[in-house]
């Protein structure tokens, strides 16, 4: 691989493929395609090279990694009706490997019931778990945990893949609250039972248990750290970073009644155009593909019409169906001086932790800033469900997510300056709200107006409320009687009634990261959605997108594992495709 940093020093501008995007899935296609010596790819990437960035290697620091910073594209959502009218920062990552890179390094892939939803949507078999779970053996490579510790019991090896290219682990420097969780998941048996393998598929997500994070021997494990890495004896793919994709071109057309084909990509700042003799490949993301298609002419003619940009394609479903998970951090104080806030607040002790990290990749900065999680479903006689059918992909797919840390981890909201904290994070797996992505001008530099509509129906505030109230009774369990304290701030400790819990949640929560929806596949035949089953974008040639934009539903999960799975899907479809 040639790693370029600026576009002048490209010697070539027609390649076989162009991918646009370094990101989670671009990279697993630069891979794939890569394999055969005779196609040749060029990879456009505007983020910086991930080289030597230790807050994008060493796992506890992943979350320093955004908002505001230069790894991220520091975008905001618009103010939120469902939130009262608040607006807050919505990551993306921006540099090599994407949000592999920024991310939080949570590992799964969703359940069954979400693979076999896309495949009845879409009308294509190939999308069913039963053909989907080959791909965890391409992509996983699970390894022991950092420490070393035995693993009996944390997980189930028969549905990990030990030879692929992700290295995938589970926690290895133990926390305070490790034995308190699995304790309360005995004493609560019922509601929270404990679940010995928490990566999805034919397992059931529901319980609590480890975590797997996308990380081996004490480093994160990224797209760029292992499928570009992997990639790096072949001289037949070329990395151009730095650079921005302003936008795609129309081929000439021979018949005037051709379907339009964009296999023509113009990059900052020179206008230099990029052809791809085969394929474009937009891998940009939620955010970055909606917007290159849209400042192409692809998207909602009024739209597009109002910003003065000639629609080529008219395509009301782009940048729609924005769907993401809604997080809300629950922040107790704990009695003992036993959480890492302490640990956190002294420079002298970070600092050698990091030095630690650094010489052997050990301590706690080699671990993730959870240890423990796990996915819950509202009761099946919850009132909701008497007006609102089950949103979830199935019976046995969750409706929330808890999360369980040993100190304040508030994502851009920094710790106190005084206090110890466990917080136990919700999140709405299954949600009913849907928004949309729209570029606010024709200037590919501007930030595009994101409108997530987050808690605006009336599912969503009534199993985030559940949630609140559900957290509680976890935390109520004898287990966590001689470390906890109890709720954390004004808003959390009066939150006690179905009034006050929803204002706490409309005045807190914000997102953990996972939009998905807005170029949704759906089948050849249907009135919606922007990509076929294969991926090629409806109503052009020489296009597809392959991204978490093409979700059309939320997985019931983080959203890495299940966008790996699908970009190696994608490659096999490319290839036979040829
Ligand atoms: C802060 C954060 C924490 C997260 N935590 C987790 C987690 O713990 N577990 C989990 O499973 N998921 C997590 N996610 C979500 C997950 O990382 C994403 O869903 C997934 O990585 C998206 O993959 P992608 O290929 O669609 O996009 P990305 O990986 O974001 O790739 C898109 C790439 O395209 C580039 N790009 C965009 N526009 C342009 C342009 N115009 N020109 C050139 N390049 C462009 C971007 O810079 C980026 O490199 C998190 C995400 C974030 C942001």
């Amino acid at each position: 691989v040639q790693i370029l940093t600026q576009f002048t020093q490209l010697t070539n501008l027609t390649y076989d493929y162009v991918i646009i995007g370094a990101g989670n899935a671009g990279l697993v296609l630069a891979n794939r395609l890569s394999e055969n010596p005779k196609v040749s790819i060029l990879v456009i990437e505007a983020g910086v090279s991930d080289q030597g960035v230790i807050a994008a290697e060493a796992p506890f620091l992943g979350p320093t990694l955004t908002p505001n910073t230069p790894y991220d594209w520091n975008y905001t959502v618009v103010p939120q009706t469902g939130m009262n009218g608040r607006t807050f920062a919505y990551p993306r990552g921006r540099l090599l490997g994407g949000s592999s890179s920024a991310n939080y390094l949570f590992h799964q892939y969703g359940t069954n019931e979400d693979w076999d939803r896309l495949s009845k949507v879409t009308g294509d078999a190939g999308w069913s778990w039963s053909n989907m779970k080959q791909y965890i053996q391409k992509h996983e490579k699970f390894v022991p945990p950092v420490d070393g510790h035995n693993t009996t019991g944390q997980f189930i090896p028969s549905l990990h893949g030990f030879n692929g290219v992700t290295s995938v682990s589970l926690p290895g420097f133990n926390q305070t609250i490790d034995p308190m969780v699995l304790e309360a998941t005995q004493q609560l048996s019922d509601e929270f039972p404990f679940n010995e393998d928490m990566s999805g598929g034919d397992h059931s997500l529901l319980g609590i248990g480890f975590l797997q994070s996308s990380a081996g021997q004490g480093s994160r494990s990224s797209s760029s750290t292992s499928y570009l890495a992997q990639a790096n004896s072949r001289p037949n793919l070329t990395v151009l970073i730095n650079t921005t994709v302003l936008k795609l071109l129309r081929s000439p057309q021979v018949a005037s009644n051709a379907i339009p084909s964009f296999r023509k990509v113009q990059i900052a700042t020179s206008g230099t155009i990029v052809t791809a003799a085969k394929e474009v490949l937009l891998c940009a993301g939620s955010v970055g593909t909606t917007q290159i298609l849209q400042l192409s002419g692809i998207g909602n003619n009024n739209d597009l019409k109002s910003l003065g940009i000639a629609t080529v394609v008219n395509n009301p479903s782009v940048g729609d169906n924005l769907s993401d998970h809604t997080l809300l951090p629950n922040i107790f104080s704990v009695k003992d001086g036993q959480s890492f806030d302490d640990f956190l607040r002294d420079q002298s002790e970070v600092n050698a932790a990091v030095q630690q990290w650094v010489a052997n990749k050990t301590g706690i900065f080699a671990n993730n800033v959870v240890n423990n999680f796990g996915f819950a479903r509202l009761p099946s006689n919850a009132s909701i469900f008497s007006s609102t059918s089950d949103p979830a992909a199935g019976p046995g797919s969750p409706h929330w997510e808890i999360i369980l840390s040993n100190f304040w981890f508030n994502p851009g909201i920094p710790q106190p300056s005084t206090g110890n904290f466990m917080t136990v994070v919700i999140v709405l797996i299954s949600p009913t709200s849907r928004g949309s992505i729209k570029i606010a001008s024709t200037n590919p530099f501007d930030k595009p107006l994101i409108d997530p509509k987050y808690l605006t129906t009336d599912f969503d505030i009534f199993a985030m409320r559940e949630a609140v109230k559900a957290i509680k009774r976890f935390l109520a369990a004898p287990a966590f009687s001689s470390h906890v304290s109890g709720p954390f701030g004004t808003s959390f400790s009066s939150a006690t009634d179905d009034d006050s819990i929803e204002s706490y949640v409309r005045g807190l929560t914000t997102t953990i990261f996972h939009p998905v929806g807005t170029a949704s596949m759906s089948s050849r035949t249907a009135k919606t959605g922007v990509v076929n089953p294969d991926f090629t974008v409806k109503g052009t040639v020489g296009l597809r997108i392959v991204d978490a934009s093409v979700f059309p539903f939320v997985p019931s999960s983080h959203t890495q594992g299940p966008v790996y799975l699908l970009a190696e899907r994608a490659s096999d479809i490319i290839k036979a495709a040829g």
